[in-house]
């Protein structure tokens, strides 16, 4: 399966937080959300992969290229969609546009007057003005109006009301339908991604920990219960952490198979979310 994207062993650091030996993959024709707890690395990976900032070591290839020599070919086919402002605050949507058409060979300009009256846009409103969320439907209208191959967002959903965030998942499940485009966003509604994603990637302080498909994890990870009793030393080496109570334990396990076998019906074994994922991995410090 061809890779969009592709970091090998890349690092980053930063005072008090580092980047390390961090590889991925990114599946071409897929949905893959990024999900880790705040400050796991998220924006920094993405900003790695808009070649925002350098790696201090490492490889990473869009579309098979690299930055150095195709630049402007990999930004052309890329569209990206960022919590912070990236727009001029005195200029008014439609100079913004303006300003940013001439990038683009692909740009289609009734695509975008298609977005700006279906997101409720005001063209000739100062942006300052705007509402977050209205940054963020201006920040996609821009984005959708060169038709990109590879859509990266960086939290797209935060800020936005729950009935848009709903429309937004519509409107990226329709971009999906024609089988050759690529969206990459990192979220922390993880609930967003049960509805469109078909790969999770999985950051934790600075190291990627997984990318797995969504029914990998649906058959490897169980939140187990139980009591007290049924831990010991070997039975304990399941789980990726543990959470003890008086009345008994709860505990997240990747070997859903292995534990059934060894607990049968002394446990109770049942689906986690990925909020689950996240927390009891916080917890074990993988
Ligand atoms: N330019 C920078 N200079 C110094 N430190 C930075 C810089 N950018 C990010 N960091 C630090 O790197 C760490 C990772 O930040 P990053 O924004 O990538 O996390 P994140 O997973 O996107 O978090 P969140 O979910 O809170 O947005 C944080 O500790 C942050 O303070």
């Amino acid at each position: 399966m061809e890779n969009v994207i592709e970091l090998r062993n890349v690092e980053k650091t930063f005072k008090g937080f580092q980047l390390q030996n961090f590889s991925l993959d990114v599946k071409k024709g897929y949905v893959t959300g990024m999900i880790g707890p705040n400050g796991a690395g998220k924006s920094t990976t993405i900003k790695l992969i808009m070649n925002l900032i350098k790696a201090d070591r490492g490889t990473i290839k869009v579309f098979g290229m690299d930055y150095e020599k195709n630049a402007k070919n990999i930004k052309e086919k890329i569209g990206f969609v960022c919590d912070e402002n990236v727009f001029y605050e005195d200029s008014t949507l439609k100079a913004m546009k303006n300003i940013i058409r001439p990038a683009y060979t692909q740009w289609d300009e009734s695509q975008f007057n298609y977005y700006v009256e279906l997101f409720e846009l005001p063209l000739k409103k100062k942006v300052k003005t705007f509402s977050k969320g209205m940054k963020m439907k201006a920040s996609l209208a821009m984005a959708l109006s060169h038709h990109p191959e590879l859509l990266i967002m960086d939290e797209p959903t935060s800020g936005l009301d729950p009935v848009f965030r709903r429309e937004l998942l519509e409107i990226l499940r329709e971009l999906m339908l024609t089988g050759d485009k690529t969206i990459l966003f990192s979220t922390h509604i993880t609930t967003d991604l049960d509805r469109i994603a078909d790969y999770i990637t999985f950051i934790h302080g600075g190291r990627h920990i997984f990318t797995k498909e969504m029914y990998q994890i649906e058959e490897q990870y169980a939140i187990v219960k139980g009591s007290l009793d049924l831990l010991d030393a070997d039975t304990e080496k399941e789980f990726i952490s543990i959470r003890k109570t008086e009345s008994g334990f709860e505990a997240l396990t990747e070997h859903k198979e292995r534990v059934m076998n060894i607990f049968g019906e002394e446990a109770i074994i049942e689906k986690p979310t990925l909020e689950d994922i996240m927390y009891y991995t916080n917890k074990g410090e993988v």
